[in-house]
């Protein structure tokens, strides 16, 4: 979006708004529509509700923006103010969530306030190497691998790598996605010859991206002898009070290649990266299936193999995990009322049955692979619009952003903080009230 299209936005803010808002009354407001992808399961979603498509510059009422336009439009000097009759699908600063680096900074920091206030959640418990090492970890929030920032933390780094010299890591570059630029290490040396050959990655100074190195899970869950992550959908409509959702079709991403963690496969990155855009180059690429499990499957095949009760175990170990990432990251979020956003929350199981958070995206991709991918995208999409808009359909920040069960769809409410304080006032008058009756004998 241009300045001068941001300018004149404004400029008639007022007289269409002041336009609509009388004619309101009378009749349902036209609703016009923005994106920046040229997505159908986008498009068609809007068109099926009747709204018109617009440009940027003209007068939006709902953008599915870039990020970028976004960050532009909620920037200072854009001078944008939104209007009421306005929505946008990201959160101006949502890599707090969605930067690698950002997401673990927010995380270390929520375990530490927990830690600090004396909170039971943030427990922790020793962890003794088969080498001999040890390592302090917190019992319950411990859902992210072990993560840090280079260059910024090499020197912490060194010195968790030598409590346990056997173990794998994973060096993700923090600005890039779809598997760009990711390798493994299993030897300092290996790090410190890449650093080296890149020259100048880790200093300080000189840096010109910086990574993120984490514990690699070298002990994933496997089906048919493959690793494969989980890719779920977080709506979130608002950071403060929280408000969350999590959409009941995710999926299952398999490699194409057995997994196997030897030296010499080290560098296969068909058996260790899930990311759809790496193993479809690969020659095992199933284009009908596209390497995906509907997680109800997954589901199905857990409780024939491990029983229901483990599996309902892990279901609601991931709910809660989303549930804290998105706890560590409220407090920072700017929480504008006329943003909602759709994370694709990446989650590696091991064999253990432990979700592991790996990483949270802000802008899931829409780009569909099979046909079962396009009737589950369009699925979201259409299920987004019935949660974030008020029941008449048009955009409006002003709603109490409670939606009906029909609304909800394939969405099940994860957290509302403002519905469970309202709960939790209902429910202590509740009490005083029957303690008083409980009190009066001629009652
Ligand atoms: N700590 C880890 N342990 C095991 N596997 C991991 C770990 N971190 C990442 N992976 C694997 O690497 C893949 C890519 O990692 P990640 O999603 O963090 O990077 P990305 O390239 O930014 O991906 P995206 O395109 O989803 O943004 C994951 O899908 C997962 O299969």
């Amino acid at each position: 979006m241009t300045q001068e299209s941001i300018r004149r936005s404004n400029a008639s803010y007022s007289n269409m708004y002041g336009r609509v808002n009388q004619n309101m009354t009378h009749e349902r407001m036209k609703v016009y529509f923005c994106t920046d992808l040229d997505k159908s399961v986008l498009v068609n979603n809007f068109e099926k509700r009747g709204w018109s498509q617009v440009s940027a510059d003209d007068d939006w009422n709902f953008y599915w923006a870039g990020v970028q336009t976004c960050r532009n439009i909620f920037s200072v000097d854009s001078g944008y103010r939104m209007n009421d009759n306005q929505m946008i699908n990201h959160f101006p600063n949502h890599y707090e969530l969605s930067r690698k680096d950002l997401l673990v900074k927010n995380i270390k920091r929520y375990r530490k306030d927990l830690e600090r206030d004396g909170n039971p959640l943030a427990e922790k418990t020793d962890v003794n190497w088969s080498g001999g090492g040890c390592s302090t970890r917190y019992l319950y929030l411990d859902f992210i691998p072990v993560t840090f920032v280079l260059p910024a933390d090499y020197n912490m780094f060194v010195e968790e790598y030598r409590k346990n010299p056997q173990s794998t890591w994973i060096m993700k570059p923090c600005g890039k996605s779809q598997g760009a630029g990711i390798f493994l290490i299993n030897k300092l040396s290996k790090l410190k010859k890449w650093s080296r050959e890149a020259k100048g990655a880790f200093h300080p100074q000189i840096a010109k991206e910086s990574y993120v190195i984490s514990r690699y899970i070298d002990n994933p869950l496997l089906i048919g002898g493959k690793k494969f992550d989980l890719r779920l959908y977080v709506l979130v409509t608002s950071f403060r009070p929280l408000k969350a959702y999590l959409f009941k079709q995710g999926f299952c991403r398999f490699c194409t290649v057995k997994y196997d963690t030897s030296m010499t496969e080290l560098d296969n990155m068909y058996v260790h990266l899930t990311n759809v855009s790496v193993q479809k180059h690969g020659g095992e690429y199933n284009s009908l299936h596209g390497g995906k499990w509907s997680v109800q499957n997954l589901a199905l095949y857990l409780e024939g193999t491990r029983g229901k009760e483990v599996t309902d175990r892990l279901f609601g170990a991931i709910s809660w995990l989303i549930v804290h990432s998105l706890r560590a990251v409220a407090p920072v979020m700017a929480s504008d009322r006329h943003c909602f956003e759709c994370y694709g929350y990446d989650i590696i199981i091991d064999n253990n049955l432990k979700p592991w958070l790996v990483e949270v995206n802000a802008s899931p991709s829409l780009t569909s692979t099979t046909v079962t991918d396009r009737i589950l995208k369009y699925k979201l999409i259409d299920n987004i619009l019935s949660v974030v808009l008020p029941p008449d359909g048009v955009p409006d920040v002003r709603w109490n952003k409670i939606p009906s069960a029909d609304a909800l769809g394939n969405f099940e409410l994860l957290i509302d903080e403002e519905l469970a304080a309202q709960e939790e006032a209902q429910n202590s008058q509740q009490n005083k009230n029957s303690k008083s009756m409980g009190g009066n004998r001629w009652k």
